[in-house]
């Protein structure tokens, strides 16, 4: 494939590991950080101690303090901020991405308060269609990906060609395979709300609970997050990937796993502006906890695990009263369309 100039935005732990594969692939990369020690260090000790200790930068990626310098004459930008700086980010770099960039994002997460997906508040700030826009999601953790071990992720746009254009930016024989997916709501949905069932997870082993516990946040949290992402219009199957069970799996049993770390120190009673402070990098899923649980409001859904780490995170609810809760539920059915109702008058075979 032709060598292409890609500006990636920001030069946190995904932005930085994202770029090795891009360099890894042949391709100019232009990192960009707000940060000049930061640019410095990347430049010239090939590193990124804060975001990815002990790892190599290597040559193909240049850092940069201008945002103009990264995107002018870019082939393809990919987005890679916390959700919570994407539309500062986005106007940032509006004036200067050329026409026909390839535009990508791979952050997971909500606007606060308006409740857009992270596509609409680019499409807003580049005034470009979200059906020329790709989400990136999937199991993948910076940690790894910047040592090259094997991954999989999901590149989901509405266009197949752009689909595409990012799946040949990105994939290599050797360490990261990517697959396509039309249904762009149903990716970057997924993508968002695991993180809320990860800080679950986090809880539940902090709290000192086993196996059982955990594969029942999974599996119940998947039927959750498929619900929201159902009645946001994304396609239910979307959820049995990698953008969805897989992302689910990675974030509730990785070692790495910032959510799930937040959780346990949650749970051993560290107050929630005491854990953000002492993570040092982003913790999606506490936002999108909040966005969640406004979005199930707006969308007439139940979203039990969601309601009850919204009352730990902001009502003072403790992690063990959230657990009674959970459990002491309504009896139900596992699958409404599975159920007995539903299957009456048909004839089983
Ligand atoms: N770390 C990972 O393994 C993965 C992260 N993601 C997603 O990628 C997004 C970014 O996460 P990470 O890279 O892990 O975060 P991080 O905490 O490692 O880095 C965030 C970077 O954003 C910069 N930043 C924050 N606000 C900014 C602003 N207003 N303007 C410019 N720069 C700003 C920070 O200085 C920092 O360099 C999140 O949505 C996360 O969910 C997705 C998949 C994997
Ligand atoms: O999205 C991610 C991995 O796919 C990263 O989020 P966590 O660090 O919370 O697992």
């Amino acid at each position: 494939m032709a060598r292409k100039k890609v500006a990636v935005l920001v030069a946190g732990s995904w932005g930085t590991a994202l770029s090795r594969v891009l360099a890894d692939n042949g391709h100019r990369v232009l990192l960009w950080t707000r940060n000049p020690a930061q640019a410095e260090e990347i430049n010239t000790l090939r590193s990124n101690g804060k975001f990815l200790p002990g790892a190599e930068i290597p040559e193909g990626i240049t850092a940069t303090t201008s945002i103009a310098e990264a995107v002018e004459n870019a082939d393809a930008v990919l987005f890679v901020s916390p959700s919570a700086a994407m539309r500062d980010v986005a106007r940032q770099a509006a004036g200067s991405i050329p026409e026909g960039a390839l535009v990508m994002h791979a952050t997971k997460g909500f606007e606060s308060g308006s409740l857009k997906r992270m596509s609409t508040v680019l499409s807003e700030e580049l005034g470009r269609a979200e059906e020329k826009l790709v989400v990136l999601s999937g199991p993948s953790h910076a940690e790894e990906v910047i040592q090259r071990h094997p991954t999989t992720i999901v590149v989901a746009a509405q266009e197949l060609a752009c689909a595409e254009a990012a799946q040949d930016l990105f994939m290599n024989s050797s360490y990261f395979r990517v697959y396509t997916n039309p249904d762009f709501v149903g990716v970057e949905t997924a993508g968002a709300i695991k993180n809320i069932i990860a800080l679950g997870a986090g809880l539940s082993d902090g709290l000192g609970y086993g196996d059982n516990a955990k594969a029942a946040l999974i599996t119940r949290g998947l039927a959750e997050i498929a619900r929201l992402g159902e009645a946001m219009g994304a396609n239910v199957l979307t959820f049995a990937g990698l953008a969805g069970v897989g992302d689910l799996i990675v974030t509730c049993t990785s070692r790495h796993s910032r959510n799930w770390r937040a959780g346990s120190l949650l749970a051993q009673g560290n107050p929630l502006n005491e854990v953000l402070e002492q993570m040092g990098m982003v913790v999606e899923g506490v936002r999108t906890t909040k966005s969640a649980y406004e979005l199930a409001r707006r969308y007439g859904v139940e979203m039990p695990i969601t309601n009850q780490l919204y009352a730990v995170l902001f009502e003072g609810r403790s992690p063990e009263q959230a657990v009674e809760a959970l459990m002491g539920r309504v009896r139900t059915h596992e699958i409404e369309e599975v159920a007995w109702e539903a299957r009456r008058g048909r004839t089983l075979n």
